[in-house]
């Protein structure tokens, strides 16, 4: 049967990358503990995130950006789709990115942020999430790099000033639901590698390679961390990059609101993705690749 390896952040480096390695192979998952990511600054964070989605709909569209592709923000329910999925996804989400120095070349790929005026602690709560999403994401790649035969630090370079974005999400409870829309539609994950909190309110499921869902139940607090297209493209498949879904609860959970936060750490838009091994597709940058897959989300 196929598992998801459960690992710890604190574990000796080259044990955490065999396990690792092994795991994204297998299922293009594994579950975190001991990541590192301070409970009060989650716990901050959920609080400012909830206290936004229950806003009222006028208030929270004054923070959706026209043009833009949902990239900062609120985006609302009804929006976004899974490539080639006919029924919009049973989710509104709200996208924090980097904050660039003034000046800083890479701003014409990062749009500044935009802050909700009435949850004032959303800015402060966001950025403090943000930046050890960040710091756990980094010991993650040095392991994911010694997996791949490389030297602890091969990945400092590529994500340094990256175009990560922190998504909080809220699927509103789904009793009135649309024949055959769920929550989240299957698909995959377009950055680097993606990490996860707040998934233990059931409903995350990967496809197996055996073709069978799998639920994902990480035990609470820890983390949940999938390969995304950009490191599969890179490692030419070796480490997969997981079709996923969340799927609407039954009985008495399909009457409450989930909440998660996923990171998307992803790499520079200026890096350029050259597969390590033969076999790979053609080089490409970060942000072209990025570009290309969120037309197919319909996202720009
Ligand atoms: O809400 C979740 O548990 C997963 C969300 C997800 O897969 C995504 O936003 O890409
Ligand atoms: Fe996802």
């Amino acid at each position: 049967m196929t598992q998801i390896a459960t690992l710890s952040l604190r574990q000796p480096l080259d044990s955490l990358a065999s396990g690792l390695g092994h795991s994204f192979s297998e299922t293009g998952f594994a579950i975190v503990r001991d990541h590192g990511i301070a409970p009060e600054t989650v716990a901050r964070a959920d609080a400012a995130m909830r206290a936004y989605f229950a806003l009222p709909e006028p208030v929270k569209l004054a923070y959706r950006i026209a043009g833009q592709g949902g990239a900062r923000g609120y985006t609302p329910f009804g929006a976004e789709h899974a490539k080639d999925a006919e029924v919009h996804d049973l989710k509104e989400f709200w996208h924090v990115g980097r904050e660039l120095p003034a000046g800083d070349p890479l701003a014409r790929y990062m749009p500044e942020n935009v802050w909700p005026v009435e949850v004032p602690d959303f800015r402060p709560a966001s950025l403090a999430l943000f930046a050890e999403f960040e710091t756990a994401g980094g010991h993650l790649l040095e392991a994911i790099a010694v997996a791949l035969g490389q030297e602890p630090g091969f990945f400092s370079a590529s994500v340094d000033q990256g175009n990560s974005v922190l998504r909080y999400l809220h699927y509103p409870p789904v009793a009135a639901a649309r024949e055959g829309a769920v929550r989240a539609a299957a698909h995959e994950d377009i950055n680097t590698i993606t990490l996860l909190l707040g998934a233990e309110e059931a409903g995350l499921e990967l496809l197996t390679r055996d073709g069978e869902w799998l639920a994902v139940s990480p035990p609470e607090g820890a983390l949940v961390v999938n390969v995304g297209d950009m490191l599969q493209r890179l490692t030419a498949g070796k480490l997969r990059s997981t079709t996923h879904r969340v799927v609407n609860p039954k009985g008495e959970a399909a009457g409450r609101s989930r909440y998660s936060m996923p990171f998307f750490l992803h790499f520079r838009p200026d890096y350029v993705i050259t597969p390590l091994v033969e076999g790979g597709e053609e080089p490409i940058t970060a942000d072209a690749y990025l570009q290309q897959r969120l037309r197919e989300i319909g996202l720009v």
